[in-house]
């Protein structure tokens, strides 16, 4: 290999190095003007630190729960569609990173290995995501099997009623690989040449009409808690509270839905506002740092997830990378807590960042 990889910068060089043009850019790549894609990781560069000093930080933990579960630390896996784009192993090389790693993977259900190749594999903690298609008897049996086969919970996708304009896809004419899910129950072939084929056939199975009644519906097929994600106001946060679910993740869905969209640290205080501890709150977008983590962590998220990260990771060293790119997060975090002087998470508190909103408000 030819450089060791120190940051995740590196990781993502790599990952470009090893993988096909077309491939590279749809992990990389946001909607349209790619504004929300940068400032994903830009708004996090804009809250700063106000440590403090002189408190014993010998022994730092990272452990948490999130639904109960424990985890080495706070640091979850995203859904990511098409993880043999990155490393012939897929999806399954990626559980066994995160079982090494003792965290919670989330499975797309728009993967290359299948939920039970993936649950067979090793003893991962996994979730499974799920897109509501117009064929819901489909959605119906994915959700089914993820819960015979032991995910621990289902996350509903809700900012993909279509997908978003990912300009890079569309001059790439981007491929729908063999999404494995879905054989025996619905083709994953689109007429369409033009374009981004994968768009195309989102648009031909996603169910635009899916609305807040049918968490209803879900909850009837299904026992496990529901996460929603996708939620980026305290108005939503609101509806979610209320129609029941187990748990919220703030996420613009990487920037490659809804270009413009808030960068998710950015709104994360006031939805955390307005759910008022009643059920967790996760975050993902832009994470490339502990110390993202931690200002995630201050204010007032349960843990992050991780995308493109992941990505890299598998596509630079498969299961390995995906290991080594989880224990960086962590090893940056622990860092972080270190110097912040806090010992375990629990010790992170609002006061320990200044938002660009409290140097405003100081200013008044
Ligand atoms: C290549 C790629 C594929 C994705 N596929 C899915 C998916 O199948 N389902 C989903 O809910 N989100 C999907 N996402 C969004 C991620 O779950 C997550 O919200 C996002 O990647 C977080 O931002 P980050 O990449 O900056 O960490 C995908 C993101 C990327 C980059
Ligand atoms: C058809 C959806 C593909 C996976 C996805 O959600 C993404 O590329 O962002």
């Amino acid at each position: 290999m030819a450089i060791e990889p120190i940051n995740m910068n590196e990781f993502q060089e790599l990952a470009k190095q090893a993988l096909p043009k077309m491939y590279y850019d749809y992990h990389t790549g946001g909607a349209e003007d790619q504004y929300t894609l940068k400032e994903n990781v830009e708004a996090f560069s804009r809250i700063l630190f106000q440590p403090r000093i002189l408190l014993d930080v010998s022994r730092i933990n990272l452990s948490t729960t999130v639904l109960g579960y424990n985890l080495s630390s706070p640091i979850m896996l995203a859904p990511t569609g098409c993880h043999k784009l990155a490393h012939p192993e897929g999806e399954i090389a990626t559980a066994r990173a995160a079982a090494a790693c003792k965290t919670i993977m989330v499975l797309s259900c728009m993967s290359t290995c299948t939920v039970e190749e993936v649950a067979s594999s090793c003893d991962a903690i996994r979730f499974f995501q799920l897109y509501v298609y117009r064929r819901r008897d489909v959605s119906a049996q994915l959700v089914q099997r993820a819960e015979r086969c032991g995910y621990k919970a289902i996350v509903l996708t809700a900012d993909t009623p279509r997908l978003g304009r990912r300009e890079a896809d569309i001059k790439n004419k981007m491929i729908t690989p063999e999404l494995k899910n879905f054989e025996g129950l619905m083709s994953t072939e689109v007429d369409s040449e033009k374009g981004s084929q994968l768009e195309a056939f989102a648009s031909e199975i996603l169910d635009p009409s899916l609305s807040w009644k049918d968490i209803g519906w879900l909850k009837s097929i299904t026992n496990l808690p529901i996460l929603i994600k996708g939620v980026l106001t305290a108005e939503d946060a609101v509806k979610a509270v209320d129609v029941g679910v187990a748990g919220i993740i703030v996420s613009n869905h990487g920037a490659r839905q809804l270009d413009y969209a808030p960068p998710t640290i950015s709104v994360l205080e006031e939805v955390v506002q307005a759910v008022g501890g009643k059920i967790p709150v996760l975050l993902d977008g832009g994470i490339r740092r502990g110390t993202d983590v931690f200002k995630a962590l201050a204010l007032g998220a349960q843990a992050v997830l991780i995308g493109r990260p992941v990505l890299y990771g598998l596509a630079a060293m498969g299961e390995n990378g995906v290991r080594r790119v989880i224990e960086m997060l962590r090893d940056e975090l622990e860092l972080t807590m270190t110097l912040c002087g806090c010992c375990s998470l629990k010790d992170i508190a609002r006061s320990h960042v200044q938002t660009p909103r409290d140097r405003l408000r100081s200013l008044l």
